[in-house]
């Protein structure tokens, strides 16, 4: 059943009075329970897709569909890189949020937010506002109340990649836990082709603007999946290069698009 269903989708914005198409034709169907990573070069329309899907922007054409199993769910919820916890409340009550805008029992905000602070092990920091916290301890929050808010899809926008290479292990583990837990449809953005074969059930290979689909890369390994799987597959190294030869391609092409010659 598809939880996502993108149609001949397009954005354009006018940037200094000129037009620019961010995304051309995007078709994209995304099944229930599936994780799925965006990956293309910089400036090729991820977070413009995420942001649509999220209705921050609107598309100029096509259509999304996200499919709806319980009428009072949230459609969505995002996690972005930084600044995605509220500084004056507590990371208790960070977690809680979406719950308590949703007026829940208090009694249901109560587990769900315990529950999610075990998850995420943010249990003894609870009473701590985020000028306390480090990166990583941040981004737990973040995750941790993206999950409880219960949406049909979370929508990431490269959430670990502002921290360091341990902490970001780590994290992805969680979150893949998490995931496995609550099996929700996820659309994740990163730059890191060895995170997307980490977390991935399929790849959306991107180009360089405007936006297209160029390929869509399932991924097999068996999980749970460490990087030490990743690292060691024969399939997945192969994938990483072609995905590597891509990125450089369109990076190249793009730069020679650029260049002054061409400007
Ligand atoms: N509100 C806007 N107005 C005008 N142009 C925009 C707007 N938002 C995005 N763009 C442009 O659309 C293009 C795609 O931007 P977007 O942020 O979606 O790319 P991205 O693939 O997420 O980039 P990155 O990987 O560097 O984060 C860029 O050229 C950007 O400058």
């Amino acid at each position: 059943m598809s939880k996502i269903l993108i149609k001949g989708l397009s954005k354009r914005f006018i940037k200094r009075e000129k037009y620019l198409d961010a995304l051309k034709d995007i078709h994209l169907e995304i099944k229930e329970g599936e994780f799925v990573c965006l990956l293309g070069p910089s400036g090729c329309g991820k977070s413009t897709l995420l942001r649509i899907l999220s209705q921050l922007e609107t598309p100029t054409s096509g259509t999304i569909q996200i499919s709806q199993s319980q009428k009072n769910l949230p459609l969505q919820s995002m996690v972005f890189q930084e600044k995605g916890v509220i500084p004056w409340l507590t990371v208790e009550d960070n977690v809680a949020f979406g719950l308590k805008m949703r007026h829940e029992h208090p009694k249901k905000i109560k587990t769900i937010t315990k529950e999610y602070l075990y998850k995420v092990g943010l249990q003894q920091y609870k009473h701590l506002y985020p000028k306390e916290l480090s990166g990583g301890m941040k981004q737990r929050v973040s995750i941790a109340r993206a999950f409880a808010n219960n949406p049909e899809i979370l929508l990431m926008d490269e959430p670990f990649a502002a921290l360091d290479e341990q902490n970001k292990f780590i994290l992805q583990e969680e979150l893949l836990s998490i995931w496995q837990e609550t099996k929700k449809t996820v659309l994740f953005i990163t730059h890191s082709i060895d995170e997307a074969l980490l977390l991935a059930d399929r790849i959306i290979l991107m180009s360089s603007q405007p936006g297209t689909i160029v390929k869509d890369i399932p991924i097999s390994l068996p999980r749970p999946r460490t990087i030490e799987d990743v690292r060691s597959s024969k399939e997945l190294t192969q994938i990483f290069i072609d995905v590597w030869d891509h990125l450089q391609r369109e990076v190249k092409e793009n730069r020679e698009h650029l260049s002054p010659e061409n400007a």
